[in-house]
């Protein structure tokens, strides 16, 4: 399998990566660290000076306590206590310094690893945000939310604690080691050859904790998963009385990641036992091979004590190195999802050499557009369409037909395949995306609205506006006396208490919204689906207002909404198969006069 198949986010359910995969995304991650950490260098320099400091003064103690038993100690009981009072001296500075430096690094670590988090979710805010609604679509919300909360958090555990104990533990493993060589070779070779189990082990851990813990954090995120789609739809699934087997779902899930997890539990009660066994076993054989040496009088005594706790003090951090490894696994395979985010690219991508839009424009042009989703099948296909500016064009056709497709092709959230979609005789792939969303503002069902109050809602519309043409884009829709009526009018938060807007007055906010954007091209997705019948008035005379003095498409299924429009575009199967007035096609006695009647007799 080729590399390119773990792209972004591709192959991110997979557990079961190949060598190369795994290598690829491993300095994916690498990349991004590195990346993160560059303007921090200083700081990274420092701290690593001050635990490389910190451990040697540490490592001298051992060597300091056999140098009191062997040399100072026999020169007390001569009575020369100068020598024993150096050393006692040298062990409490050696110790109090290291210990103090401990404590300047805890320091600096911590701000390194914070600066490192903030980084992050930072970055993933931002670009996810900036990515195309393609990807969007495609990777769920549950997925995005876990990326940005549990992945992150197994990073921060990682780097709050457990860093600190692998620096430990390598830093002491390494100075020990020296210390051992110069003190005493052939303690330093019995250590030697026992890292030959040891490194053997390690590796075993490695390799078979890996896979479980990318196991486990696939099992965390499709748990994210099924909580955020059965919440978000929660109307959904109560009124379809689907509580009973969307929890059935949610068990499995969770039963899943409790195995996933349970597996890498039962690595850990190997693990742990077989190295313990094989740090007792070291030192049991430093122990003997150190005592026949005493006996025959090859080895002071104080050497072999400390050659022991140089052992130990070996042993002693490798234990939490297997915590370390703990949170080092799920951190990289949460680090691994997180690069995966930050590789993805826009698909919509602004120009390397931007056109400029003119001011007053909105002629929509399709010139042999063909556009399917992904590498899905094609399903629209326009040869040539043409919208001047100005025009009201209505789409109208079955569900499935096209209609939203071909309007998000106008707005650009998607490219088309071929051929190319103008404003005003420019290709839109040649537009910034400010330009675009300046020139073209599309309204959809979901009229959402963020927290703050009504105005400032509106006032996304353009952000510049004063209060007095927030009201005027409100009355100009239809939406000041509902607004005035709400307990602070303008001011009201829409997600508080008695703040809480109906969907038709949300919609009537996005429109006040799109009036006060004043888009040369307006495109209005089902907008109208919510309003209520009895407005059906007010929201004609609204629309009329929204529209008048712009392009704009409409894609409704009332009849009302489409009476507005000078043109009717009837589609099908992604393609445009009637084009006219309303009046026009209803005389062509066509599939619109068809569907005009079946309206009209609903409607009486
Ligand atoms: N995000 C997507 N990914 C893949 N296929 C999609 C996506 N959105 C729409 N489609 C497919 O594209 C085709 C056209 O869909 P589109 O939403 O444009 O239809 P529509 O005419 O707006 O329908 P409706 O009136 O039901 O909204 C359909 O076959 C649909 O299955």
């Amino acid at each position: 399998m080729s590399i390119t198949t773990v792209h972004g986010t591709s192959g991110e359910d997979r557990g079961d990566y190949t060598r190369a995969e795994s290598r690829s995304i491993r300095r994916r991650s690498l990349r991004l660290l590195a990346d993160i950490l560059r303007p921090r260098r200083r700081l990274l320099v420092l701290t690593v000076v001050v635990v490389v400091v910190s451990t040697i003064l540490r490592a001298v103690v051992p060597s300091l306590i056999a140098y009191g038993i062997d040399a100072a100690l026999p020169a007390a009981l001569d009575g020369d206590w100068a020598p024993i009072l150096w050393t006692a001296s040298a062990i409490l500075v050696a110790g109090g310094v290291g210990g103090l430096l401990v404590g300047w690094y805890v320091v600096l670590i911590a701000r390194l690893m914070q600066a490192i988090m903030i980084e992050l979710r930072t970055r993933i805010f931002r670009h996810t945000q900036r990515l195309s609604l393609e990807f969007h679509e495609g990777y769920t919300s549950g997925r995005i939310i876990s990326r940005q909360t549990s992945d992150l958090e197994s990073i921060q555990e990682l780097l709050d604690g457990s860093l600190n104990e692998l620096v430990d533990a390598v830093l002491i493993g390494a100075f020990t080691l020296c210390a051992l060589l110069l003190l005493d070779w052939q303690s330093a070779l019995i250590l030697c050859a026992a890292m030959i189990p040891l490194v053997l082990l390690m590796r075993w851990f490695v390799r078979e904790s890996q896979r479980g813990f990318r196991a486990t954090s696939v099992a965390s995120a499709k748990l994210i998963v099924r909580f955020v789609e059965t919440m978000t739809g929660i109307r959904a699934v109560q009124a379809f009385r689907k509580e009973r087997r969307r929890s059935r779902e949610f068990a499995g899930a969770a039963k899943e990641y409790l195995d996933a997890n349970l597996r890498v539990v039962r690595l850990y009660g190997v693990f742990d036992p077989a190295l313990m066994l094989l740090g007792s076993t070291t030192i049991a054989v430093v122990l003997l091979w150190g005592s026949l040496r005493v006996v025959d009088g090859t080895l002071a005594i104080g050497v072999l004590l400390a050659a022991i706790m140089y052992v130990r003090n070996f042993f002693g951090p490798l234990e939490e190195v297997a915590t370390f490894l703990n949170s080092y696994q799920s951190a990289a395979a949460a680090l691994e999802k997180v690069s995966g985010v930050l590789e993805e690219e826009p698909t919509v991508a602004d120009p390397d050499q931007p056109e400029r839009l003119p001011d007053h424009g909105g002629t929509i042009r399709f010139d042999e557009v063909e556009f399917g989703y992904g590498a899905g099948r094609s399903v629209l296909r326009i040869p040539d369409l043409a919208i001047p500016s100005g025009q009201t064009v209505a789409l109208v056709g079955t569900t499935g037909a096209g209609k939203s497709t071909l309007a998000k092709l106008v707005a650009r959230f998607y490219d088309p395949r071929r051929g190319a979609v103008r404003l005003d005789g420019v290709d839109l792939r040649s537009v910034t995306s400010a330009d675009l969303r300046r020139a073209v503002v599309m309204v959809t069902q979901e009229a959402y609205l963020f927290s703050g109050s009504v105005a400032d809602n509106i006032a996304l519309g353009n952000p510049d506006a004063s209060l007095a043409e927030i009201q005027a884009a409100a009355r100009a829709v239809g939406a000041h006396e509902f607004i005035e009526a709400l307990p602070d009018g303008y001011d009201t938060d829409v997600n508080k208490r008695g703040g809480r807007v109906s969907a038709g007055q949300r919609q009537l906010i996005s429109f006040a919204r799109a009036f006060l954007a004043d888009p040369a091209v307006l495109i209005l997705d089902e907008a109208t689906a919510s309003l209520d019948l009895p407005s059906e008035r007010q929201v004609q005379a609204a629309l009329q207002r929204l529209l008048a003095d712009r392009t704009a498409i409409i894609i409704a299924h009332r009849l009302s909404t489409i009476e507005i429009a000078d043109r009717v575009l009837v589609m099908e199967h992604g393609g445009v198969v009637e084009d006219g007035s309303p009046a026009q096609l209803i005389a062509r006695d066509g599939r619109y006069a068809r569907l005009h009647r079946e309206w009209a007799a609903t409607q009486e």
